[in-house]
């Protein structure tokens, strides 16, 4: 990016400022400070946190202007609180109408710079009954005013069933966008994550559904405008779950390089997350749950709090290929924020580890872990979600191709509620003798009872009544809990697939240490 220096005097609010453009910055501050003078409203913006500016003031935004104008206003991102991010415009009211011309044009040249990666058009899918069905007005009235502002074309679909999103993407022409959006939950994130993850393997020629391919990167970018139930991918990638935030970090373009789990049972692709794939407790609690749904999002509550009663534990083996700790380890009480070294670093790392490995599924590196699991849990990245700010990993990383594993060893309901309730506090959730925790490339798991087939008759007896679990015995598999979706299966491999994806976000902004 070209580097500009400009300053001059202009009056902001009738305050006289000195305005100044350096080092990608526009600041502007009271000019000649006197312990008389009054002090005016001063601001420092970084360009790139700058959505547009325009001749005149904010009443004159995209009218034309037939007398020249001394005047220029710049909308930009500001920070209302720690995570929550807001637009606001600043008039500037400069000498005469040359330099405000200038002002204009040399900060829109350094907004939209060449090689820019700000989206200029947008392919948005909107789940009308998301989030008990507010994600169209929350769009219309929030989020569509914000990317007219921005110059930003959207086609915007309303889904009309599940997977209309996902099968879209599978179809259609993609070459005129620059970014998928969803409005809605981490279900729409879902979709749009297999759509554009299986589209990509197939027009690049990789077959996705082998548990050796190299996954190419997406190259069209994600964005989440959380409007759903649950929207914990957006919580734990921007901090917040403001759908004006999110749509301010699309706007400006920002990006951040995601892992994804890909989950396997023989020898079939079953699903690709981001979050949590659960077996035992959590798989348990989703099961359980879609008797409930008429409950909404409290039937996780009572689903919860009914396996916590029923305390079960699974026997199987536990087999994962560990990452080496020298880079980072779940333990290190470190936190994955806004450039994080870790991950950036981590392309370089992966390469030399698999190269010197051969490869991940034929690696003896392997560890092996057998018992009886109340739960086991694999997060690629923190699953922070507003009821547990930390998540069920704090240190996860969100791209540095590893996934956290956390087992639970069998133990009674008391200590197994004392691990849960750490997720909520500061408290290490790790520092107990029955959980332990690694950071891995991939796992298997292997339960010991053989699991039989799970027919359509089955499901439709365990979803009966409320009560059938509570008054048979307890099932000796469980089913895993991906991101949400159940998959029918005890036996299962994962295998992270490194930055496979992108979004609209920076990660969270903070410091990386707790
Ligand atoms: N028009 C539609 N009709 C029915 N289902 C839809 C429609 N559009 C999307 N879906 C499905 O609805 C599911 C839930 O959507 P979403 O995640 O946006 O909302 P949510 O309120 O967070 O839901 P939940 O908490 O049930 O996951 C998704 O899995 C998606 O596939």
């Amino acid at each position: 990016m070209q580097e500009y220096g400009m300053e001059a005097l202009m009056r902001v609010k009738g305050y006289e400022m000195l305005v100044v453009l350096r080092d990608n910055t526009l600041n502007w501050v009271t000019h000649k400070k006197s312990a008389w003078s009054k002090k005016g409203p001063s601001g420092t913006v970084p360009v790139n946190e700058i959505i547009l500016a325009h001749l005149g003031d904010c009443k004159q935004r995209g009218k034309r202007i037939s007398t020249p104008s001394t005047q220029f206003t710049v909308y930009h991102v500001s920070r209302r609180s720690a995570q929550r991010w807001i637009v606001q415009a600043v008039t500037f009211t400069a000498p005469d109408a040359q330099v405000a011309n200038s002002w204009v044009q040399t900060l829109q040249e350094q907004i939209h710079p060449s090689g820019n990666t700000r989206p200029q058009r947008l392919l948005v899918f909107i789940n009308p009954y998301g989030g008990r069905g507010k994600a169209s007005k929350v769009f219309r009235k929030k989020i569509s005013p914000l990317f007219q502002l921005a110059g930003i074309e959207t086609e915007v679909i309303e889904t009309t069933r599940a997977n209309h999103a996902r099968d879209f993407i599978l179809e259609e022409d993609l070459q005129k966008y620059d970014g998928v959006v969803c409005v809605g939950g981490d279900g729409m994130f879902s979709e749009l994550l297999h759509g554009l993850v299986t589209r990509t393997q197939r027009d690049s020629g990789i077959c996705e559904k082998d548990e050796n391919s190299v996954l190419t990167t997406c190259r069209l970018r994600i964005g989440i405008i959380p409007a759903g139930s649950t929207d914990c991918v957006c919580f734990a990638t921007v901090g917040i779950n403001d759908p004006v935030t999110s749509a301010l970090h699309i706007i400006i373009g920002d990006t951040q390089p995601m892992d994804v789990c890909a989950s396997y049972h023989a020898e079939q692709l079953k699903r690709f997350s981001v979050s949590l794939i659960g077996y035992g407790f959590f798989g348990d609690v989703l099961r359980e749950s879609e008797k409930l749904r008429w409950m909404g999002p409290f039937r996780y509550d009572v689903s919860g709090f009914k396996m916590v009663l029923l305390n079960r534990a699974y026997r199987g083996t536990v087999e994962f290929l560990e990452a080496d700790d020298c880079y980072s380890n779940p333990r290190d009480n470190t936190r994955c924020r806004t450039g994080c070294l870790v991950c950036s670093e981590s392309s370089e790392k992966l390469r030399e580890v698999m190269e010197a490995e051969n490869h991940c599924c034929t690696s003896n590196k392997w560890k092996k872990v057998s018992g009886s699991f109340v739960a086991i849990n694999v997060t690629g990245m923190s699953s922070a979600c507003p009821k547990s700010q930390d998540g069920l990993s704090p240190t996860a990383h969100l791209a540095d191709g590893t996934a956290d594993l956390i087992l639970v060893h069998e133990c009674n309901m008391f200590r197994f509620l004392r691990h849960l309730k750490r997720h909520t506090s500061s408290k290490d959730q790790f520092a107990l003798p029955y959980v332990e925790v690694h950071r891995i490339h991939a796992m298997r798991f292997i339960p010991d009872h053989k699991e039989k087939d799970v027919t359509e008759e089955d499901n439709i007896r365990r979803r009966k009544s409320i009560f059938s679990t509570l008054c048979s015995g307890a099932p000796q598999t469980s089913t895993w809990n991906c991101d949400g979706e159940i998959l029918e299966c005890a036996q299962i491999s994962v295998r992270v697939h490194h930055q496979l994806i992108q979004l609209f976000a920076r990660g969270i902004e903070g410091t990386c240490c707790s």
